[in-house]
């Protein structure tokens, strides 16, 4: 069979995509499969089974427990007469769970157990109002997690809350996770739980409170309204009261109607293992065939992209019991009936093997259907989704050549960085603006100059070069570089590249004396256009600003132009679990982990917010613009001299340095509306940049990069070379519904360090015109981990 090169692992237009790990769960089981059956399971197309941790046996044992205790506390009431107080009093014995035996598990180490995922009991009742009830199933789901993990489970699914009203049952089942992963000490252990509390969907199968509290159906008059955030808030308060572990994960029930993208994106935040789809979630299509709607699929789609794929649990497809009680005989499968050999032959398989699940076949085309990976989802890329790296200290630290590398790798930020070059060495000529070369002997000198500051291995200076190419301007070009090592490359490449027409100087550039321009060497001259790509995250966060103070006052004016031109820092309130679980494991080995502003490439998150007028989802933090006229730190070297630095180490200028830095301090304070109830983990940052904003007047757009989600498509796409910044909280902070998330941010320095301090107030709506402060957040500081001038 010729298969289409896309799909062909062989041809060189080989597209790939993410792969489908499917598996098994039949909700009627009760015993563990057999080797055979298991067999069985896996040659129709499944990749692992769930198995039940105990049986059938066990099940009546501790119903007869419950039974018998009920009856002596019956019994004994009646013995001792109506002594009310007694009969209430609560330390009177409740049933214990005696230990199990071989009787009630078909589970035993070895073989293959550790590819099973095991499923505790259905039928306890962790939430019950029934002090015995919610004791005997947290004793159950006690013993059931110990003895897998004796037998080396990787995997415990625990069924999740059947409803979610009860604040008492969320607690009461909430501690109980904690303390069976206490238990279960090295195995991780899944909840799971319907999307939402989808109508009609409802679990039915029996459980110790229907058995022995049994309540009766709801009137049809007593339905609610669907809350489609309950599920998600019983999920959070129980993964905050197990500390947001690393082995506690979800298994997300897919709902008949796909929910909004709200919900589906709250979700996508949080560490899911499975999604299960049930047999009731399935279409049959005009051939009789299953399938999943539309929004399914794209559901579906969105979260085979995390970094992480979840497995897909298909429940109650078959092969049926039934199926499976009736194991292959091995003689029967050696001498197949024809009909049976016809079918096998049909199907592609050999006949004793089982027919591939259609459940499982359809999922397998789903999975050949889905958008191959794009260019940005290279497994280079994907590996960097949601990994926690300390931001660069690029003044205090050299950057190694494979740095320089991965940064040169990008071709959009220096086709951005050429395009600006060239506009603005067109706009010059256009506007006749006068060139620093320009003397009284030559006073129409069209050569500019040129300086290309923190120069790298080079990439700007070749485009610089190749801008003055392109638009026929005569340039005379400085590289300066303060990483000695890198300036040893740039050497080379100006004798075997650059054919030696660019001066190199190895300097920090704010103690640079300036350029000697060829033929005037005994004196200094100005520089026309100084380029820079000094910015990070969160544009000045690598100090780019303090950098250009101190070689601004060689650009010449007022024509001299600084590209860039400015950049700005925008925030956004994130919920991200894992980062939070992350950041939490880091603490004991790193104090300042809550307080250090992370690059990362964010992935796994909701953006809480929703964009409304006034208020959108990404919002402008400060911005700065080059160069400045007038420097307090120029007035101050005037008196002092350059080198001259009073810093007392305070906590800002204002507690005795000299504050010549003061300029570069910001605040902000921004307002985020939420109209769903949600946690946020932290603050996500960008930042964007104007290279070079056109002088004519003549409305041409400028030439910027952006890392903004909402922009980075039109104003630099693809651009790899930035990854956002997450400014982390100690806690997480819940909001309810209607929700205004106010945040503050300073941008700090003491004229020897710059750093940031955080601060999240929640305010809910509660009347047309009243808000209430309902949460706030520690003001967080990085100032250990600052960023050194
Ligand atoms: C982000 S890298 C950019 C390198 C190169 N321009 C590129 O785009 O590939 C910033 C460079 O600026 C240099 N740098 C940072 N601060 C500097 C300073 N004050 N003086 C000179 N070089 C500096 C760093 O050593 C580093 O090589």
């Amino acid at each position: 069979m010729s298969s289409s090169g896309s799909l062909n692992p062989e041809s060189d237009s080989f597209e790939s995509r993410p792969v489908f790990y499917i598996g098994q769960h039949d909700s009627t089981r009760r015993e563990a499969l057999t080797d055979d059956q298991y067999g069985q399971v896996l040659s129709s197309g499944f990749r692992f089974v769930t198995a039940p941790i105990t049986n059938q046996h066990f099940f009546n044992r501790v119903v007869d427990l419950h039974r018998d205790y009920l009856k002596e506390r019956e019994q004994w009431a009646q013995q001792q007469g109506p002594a009310a107080g007694q009969q209430a009093n609560p330390s009177l014995p409740a049933p214990v769970v005696p230990t199990l035996t071989d009787k009630d598990t078909s589970l035993f180490p070895g073989g293959y157990l550790g590819s099973l995922a095991l499923y505790s009991s259905p039928w306890i009742d962790l939430c019950s109002p029934d002090p015995h009830i919610s004791s005997i199933s947290r004793q159950v789901l006690n013993l059931e997690a110990a003895y897998a993990n004796f037998c080396g489970a990787r995997t415990i699914v625990v069924p999740g809350p059947r409803q979610d009203d009860s604040s008492r049952g969320i607690a009461q089942y909430a501690r109980a996770i904690r303390e069976a992963m206490h238990v279960a000490n090295r195995a991780n252990v899944i909840i799971h739980m319907p999307m939402y509390r989808e109508p009609g969907l409802e679990e039915k199968a029996e459980t110790l409170s229907s058995i022995f509290n049994p309540e009766k159906e709801p009137e049809a008059g007593d339905k609610k309204e669907v809350d489609l955030f309950s599920a998600w808030d019983s999920w959070n308060t129980i993964r905050s009261v197990c500390s947001y572990s690393m082995r506690l994960f979800v298994a997300i029930r897919i709902p008949r109607r796909v929910p909004e993208k709200t919900l589906q994106e709250r979700w996508f935040a949080e560490p899911l293992h499975y999604l299960t789809i049930s047999q009731e979630i399935f279409q049959l299509n005009r051939a009789g065939h299953p399938s999943l709607s539309r929004h399914h699929q794209d559901l579906i789609n969105r979260y085979m992209r995390l970094r992480s794929i979840p497995w897909l649990m298909l429940c109650d497809v078959g092969p049926r019991p039934e199926e499976l009680a009736t194991v292959s005989d091995e003689s029967n499968a050696e001498f197949p009936s024809l009909a049976e050999a016809n079918q096998a032959l049909k199907e592609n398989r050999r006949p004793h093997m089982s027919a591939m699940n259609a459940h499982v076949g359809y999922m397998r085309y789903l999975e050949r259907q889905q958008p191959p990976f794009s260019a940005m989802e290279t497994p280079a890329l994907t590996s960097f989704q949601d990994w926690l790296q300390p931001p660069l200290q690029p003044l205090a630290d050299n950057l190694e050549s494979a740095t320089y590398e991965v940064f040169e790798g990008d071709p959009v930020k220096y086709d951005q960085y050429e395009k600006a070059i060239t506009e603005a060495m067109i706009e010059w000529r256009e506007l006749k603006k006068p060139t620093s070369t320009a003397t009284p002997e030559n006073p129409s000198s069209s050569e500019l100059v040129v300086t290309v500051a923190g120069a790298g291995r080079g990439p700007l200076v070749s485009r610089a070069l190749r801008a003055a190419e392109s638009t026929g301007t005569p340039i005379q070009i400085w590289a300066l570089e303060k990483n000695q090592d890198a300036y040893v490359y740039l050497l080379r490449k100006n004798k075997v590249e650059w054919g030696n027409k660019v001066t190199l100087v190895k300097t920090d550039m704010r103690g640079w004396e300036g350029p000697r321009l060829k033929g005037r060497e005994d004196a200094i001259g100005k520089v026309d256009i100084l380029v820079t790509e000094l910015l990070g995250s969160f544009g000045d966060n690598e100090l780019s600003p303090e950098c250009l103070d101190g070689i601004q006052n060689h650009l010449a004016r007022p024509h001299g132009i600084s590209i860039p031109h400015s950049y700005t820092a925008h925030l956004s309130p994130i919920s991200t679990p894992r980062l939070f679980a992350d950041i939490s494991s880091r603490v004991v080995g790193d104090p300042n982990a809550f307080e250090t502003p992370w690059v990362v490439r964010l992935f796994a998150l909701d953006y809480v917010s929703q964009k409304v007028p006034d208020h959108p989802r990404f919002q402008q933090a400060w911005e700065f613009v080059h160069p400045i006229d007038v420097l307090r730190a120029d007035d101050f070297a005037a008196v002092h001299g350059k080198a001259a630095k009073y810093v007392t180490g305070g906590l800002g200028s204002m507690a005795g340095a000299s504050g010549t830095n003061e300029h570069n301090a910001r605040h902000c304070h921004l307002t985020f509306v939420c109209p769903t109830r949600g946690v946020i983990h932290g603050l996500a940052g960008f930042f964007e940049s104007v290279l070079y904003a056109s002088q004519t007047g003549a409305g041409k757009e400028p030439v910027e990069i952006s890392i903004l989600p909402d922009q980075i498509d039109r104003k630099s796409r693809d651009m790899i070379s930035w990854f956002p910044i997450f400014f982390p909280l100690k806690k997480p902070l819940y909001f309810p519904q209607d929700t205004e998330l106010e945040v503050s941010m300073w941008r700090q320095t003491d004229d020897a360090k710059v750093w940031y301090e955080w601060l999240v107030e929640v305010y809910a709506w509660v009347g047309p015109n009243t808000r209430i402060k309902v949460g706030t957040s520690d003001l967080h500081s990085s100032r250990k981990v600052a960023c050194l001038m």
